[in-house]
Formats: C-alpha cells, structure tokens, sequence
C-alpha cells in the first residue's frame, strides 16, 4: 500500500509547500495593507471586505471541497491577515468557553486575542477606552427574544455595530461519566429548558442544578462523580470533559444573533448586501399623537427600504416614553436612507445611527 501512497503524498507535499508560499506573499500583502490602514487611521477589521472575500473564494470554487469548509479556511487566514496588520484583542461576554466567546471565535478565528467580560457595560467601556479594539455582545434569541442590557447601552454609547454573527446554539451533555452513571445535571437555567424533554427521556431521575453558566456548569461537573452539565461542545474542549451526547437540544433551530462592536463603522458591501441599525425616539409625540408610530415608519417604507426589527425600550426618562430599535435593509451611505434619516430627524427629537453591517455573517 506505501508504495502506492508514496507518489500521491509527493504531489501532495508539493502542493502544501506552494500553499505555505502563496499563504505568506499574502500575508505581506495584508501587512502592506495594515501600514496603509495604520497611517491613515483605518480600522484593521474590514467586515464589509470580509464578506466580499468570503463570497468571491465560494463563487470560483467548482471542485469537490464545500463553501462551509472553504469559508472555514479563509476565516483563520484573514485572522493571521489582522493579527499581523495590528495586535488585536477582542473582548466578549465571559465567561470564557461560553456561546458568545463561540461566536467570536467564528467571527474572528484562532489568531488574535481575546478577552472575556464580565458585563455587556463594561464590554462597551473596554472598546470606548481603547482597552479592547471590537467587542461581542448578545444581542438576540430566536427563542427567548432580545438581551435588553445591549440595547440599553446603545442609547449612551458612540461604538458603531460593525458585523453581526448568527450561531445555532447547541448543547451537549458533558461528563466525565457515562449517561447511565449520571444522577445531577448542571447548567445556566435556559440551557436546562432548552433541553428539558430530552432530559426528561434520557435522565428522568437525574437532578437538575442550576449553574451560574453553562461554562461553569462544566468546570462544577469535571470534580463530581455522577454529575453531567449541559454545555455548547467549546466549554467540554475549554475544560477538557468528554461529551458523552451531542445535540440534546429540544429545538434544532435555536439561534443567537451577536453584534460586533467598533470605534469606527464599516464600509458598504453593496449589493443590497447591507443592513443598518437605528436608535429612533419620538418624544412627547408616541403618547399624544395618533398614529405618530406610522408616521415614524413612512418614510423609510415609501423609499423602499425594508423593515426586519422594531423593538421599543422604556428611555427611564419618564414614564411611557420610549425608544424604538430599528433594524432596516441597507447602508447608511445609500442615497434613500439619507433622504428617510433627513425627514425622520424633522420630526424626531433624536435619530441615532447605531450601525451599517454586511447580513451575512
Ligand atoms: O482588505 C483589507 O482591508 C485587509 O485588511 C485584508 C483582509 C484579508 O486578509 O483579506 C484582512 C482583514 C480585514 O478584516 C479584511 C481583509
């Protein structure tokens, strides 16, 4: 068998070594790009840039390799491409081995460094003061609805959204034991839920403890006989636990949307390829006025542009005011949003622009 293998594994070699060339004539490309964006205050993450990469190695590609694994590759070669631009540190909701440490790890890949926070406040403060370059924050679940601490934040804050990041959030059952040695399952009290029928079938004697994260739930059961967590398969890595069953979740398609947090917005992708986030406050006029809501949403629809979120918050300023998260189709830069935000702002105490990303992550 060697002997057919060895002339194969040749070919092989000689195409690995080309690979690892052309790898690093584009890696000093990056670099010279990184010197450009250094000197003229640009940001070193391109998401719109990302996205346009991303769609134009899939669209040459006609051999047997997938998208998904294609996108995977590219993914960590342009995390070489920004860690060499620029040491970058991503901070992100801790604790560490959580779902939104995973998303950034799929948003960002293996080579920059990141950092976990404790609090979405404080993962706005370490981006505003310069102590982390972007940050990743919860911002919605396709089943439990929006993470109000993050929209909160935007009223008071400067930092533009600059990539959002979907992850389909699954949980596995995580022990050093086997399923049928199992008598205490621990994990954050929605991961519980999420897989509560399958708990029921499988371990309906076991107790369920709640945890004060999915991570910690992990790193509780490593050191307990007996004990189990509910966990995304990172954390099992994180704290090196077996995973002893895959996907437990009761629904297959439960999925957390993030934000990517910057000091500087991104660029257009084109191509209707853009979405964009508003902060939209009506004042007195929400309370007083007949369909003052209406008359919000009319210019934005008589220019066409599409409408996929409006989400309001009490503004805490008095009673019954409110503010209204809008998330539209677009970029900020387009002619018609210009044209809706200059009618909404004669007519709105305050119309703040939180921040035009690619939709795709
Ligand atoms: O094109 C750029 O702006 C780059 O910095 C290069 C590059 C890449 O490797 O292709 C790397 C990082 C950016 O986020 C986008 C793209």
């Amino acid at each position: 068998m060697d002997d057919a293998l060895a002339p194969i594994r040749q070919k092989i070699d000689a195409i690995d070594r080309e690979f690892v060339r052309l790898l690093n004539e584009r890696l000093e490309l990056a670099g010279e790009i990184g010197k450009v964006k250094r000197s003229s205050g640009g940001s070193i993450y391109a998401s719109e840039r990302e996205d346009a990469v991303l769609r134009k190695v899939c669209s040459w590609n006609d051999g047997p390799i997938k998208d998904e694994a294609l996108r995977a590759i590219y993914r960590e070669i342009m995390s070489a491409a920004i860690a060499l631009e620029k040491a970058t540190k991503i901070a992100y909701l801790g604790p560490e081995a959580t779902n939104t440490h995973a998303a950034a790890i799929k948003k960002f890949g293996a080579s920059v460094d990141y950092e976990s926070i404790a609090t979405i406040a404080d993962l706005f403060t370490a981006v505003e003061k310069g102590e982390a370059d972007y940050a990743v924050i919860p911002i919605e679940n396709s089943t439990e609805g929006s993470v109000r601490e993050a929209l909160d934040n935007f009223v008071e804050s400067d930092l533009k959204i600059v990539a959002q990041i979907y992850l389909e959030i699954s949980h596995a059952l995580i022990s050093n034991d086997s399923p049928e040695k199992i008598t205490k399952v621990y994990s954050k009290d929605q991961a519980l839920a999420q897989c509560r029928n399958w708990l029921q079938r499988h371990l309906p004697h076991a107790q369920l403890v709640d945890a004060p994260s999915t991570s910690r739930a992990v790193e509780i059961a490593k050191n307990e006989p007996g004990a189990a967590a509910v966990a995304g398969e990172l954390a099992a890595q994180f704290h090196e636990v077996p995973v002893q069953v895959h996907n437990i979740q009761d629904k297959s398609d439960n999925t957390t949307r993030f934000f990517v947090l910057g000091k500087k917005p991104a660029g257009s992708a084109g191509d209707g390829r853009d979405m964009t986030s508003f902060l939209i406050s009506l004042g007195d006029q929400a309370a007083s006025h007949s369909g003052a809501l209406l008359k919000m949403l009319m210019p934005l629809a008589e220019r066409g542009i599409n409408l996929s979120k409006i989400e309001s918050r009490p503004s805490k300023k008095r009673p019954w005011d409110y503010y209204f998260f809008v998330d539209v189709s677009g970029h900020y830069t387009d002619l018609n949003m210009k044209a809706a935000l200059k009618e909404l702002s004669t007519f709105c105490p305050m119309v703040k622009w939180l921040g035009s990303y690619p939709v795709v992550s």
